[in-house]
């Protein structure tokens, strides 16, 4: 059968990444997506924003909602103090044995923990599977509607503590608006809006960093 559009990037930084580099990866990706086939990783511009919010906070416990190619965790894991590794969750398999390839390519496989599986079912066995107490970091990049049911479900596991940061990436395009809405009214976030644009294109898009306040 036809490969997947996934298959196909792995392709492209297998050719024009240089093993073990990180930066020669996601350089590899972009240029793919913006000379070859558009696809939906956070991206450069946006890439540089995850970027810094990761390094203000230099997280010891990180989680990456939806996986996809790996683009972002490459980006995040790159990023991370020796010892520290961060848990990404993905459930299309095809996706995660093309996350899994481009990951290790980076050589940060001993950086990341990728879960096959759905956050609604592995948000709740997070303490139990991996000893974690809670986040100090979560970058929410997966199905749009599932973001508020999933954020709910971090407080209601005990996931957050004050000051844990989640960073939505597409609160604009294709927008989240019950996130939003929760986020930037509940008194127990203090949320702000990083203005970018949607990946590789001009369209307005954005991320949100939240910060819980316990
Ligand atoms: O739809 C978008 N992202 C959804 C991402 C989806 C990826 O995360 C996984 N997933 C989903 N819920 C999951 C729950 N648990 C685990 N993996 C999950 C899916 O198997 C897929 O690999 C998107 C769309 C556009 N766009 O312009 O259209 C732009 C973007 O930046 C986007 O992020
Ligand atoms: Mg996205």
């Amino acid at each position: 059968t036809r490969s997947t559009r996934p298959q196909r990037m792995l392709k492209a930084v297998q050719k024009n990444g240089t093993k073990g580099n990180p930066e020669s990866v996601i350089s590899a990706i972009d240029y793919f997506c913006k000379h070859s086939e558009w696809a939906m990783n956070v991206g450069d511009e946006k890439g540089s924003i995850l970027d810094s919010v990761v390094t203000e906070v230099n997280p010891s416990t990180v989680l990456e909602l939806g996986t996809y190619c790996g683009y972002s965790t490459v980006r995040i894991a790159r990023l991370l103090s020796p010892g520290t590794k961060l848990i990404t969750l993905e459930f299309n398999p095809v996706n995660a044995a093309v996350a899994r390839q481009i990951i290790a390519y980076a050589g940060l496989q001993d950086k990341v923990i990728l879960v096959e599986g759905s956050s609604g079912d592995l948000i709740p066995q997070m303490k139990e599977r991996f000893g974690i107490m809670t986040f100090d970091f979560i970058f929410l990049d997966h199905w749009k509607d599932r973001y508020l049911p999933d954020i709910k479900l971090f407080e209601e596991c005990g996931l957050l503590r004050k000051g844990s940061v989640l960073l939505a990436d597409n609160v604009i395009c294709p927008g989240t608006p019950e996130y939003l809405e929760y986020v930037r009214n509940s008194p127990r976030y203090e949320s702000k809006y990083y203005p970018a644009h949607l990946e590789y294109t001009k369209v307005e898009d954005g991320l949100e960093k939240s910060v819980f306040l316990g």
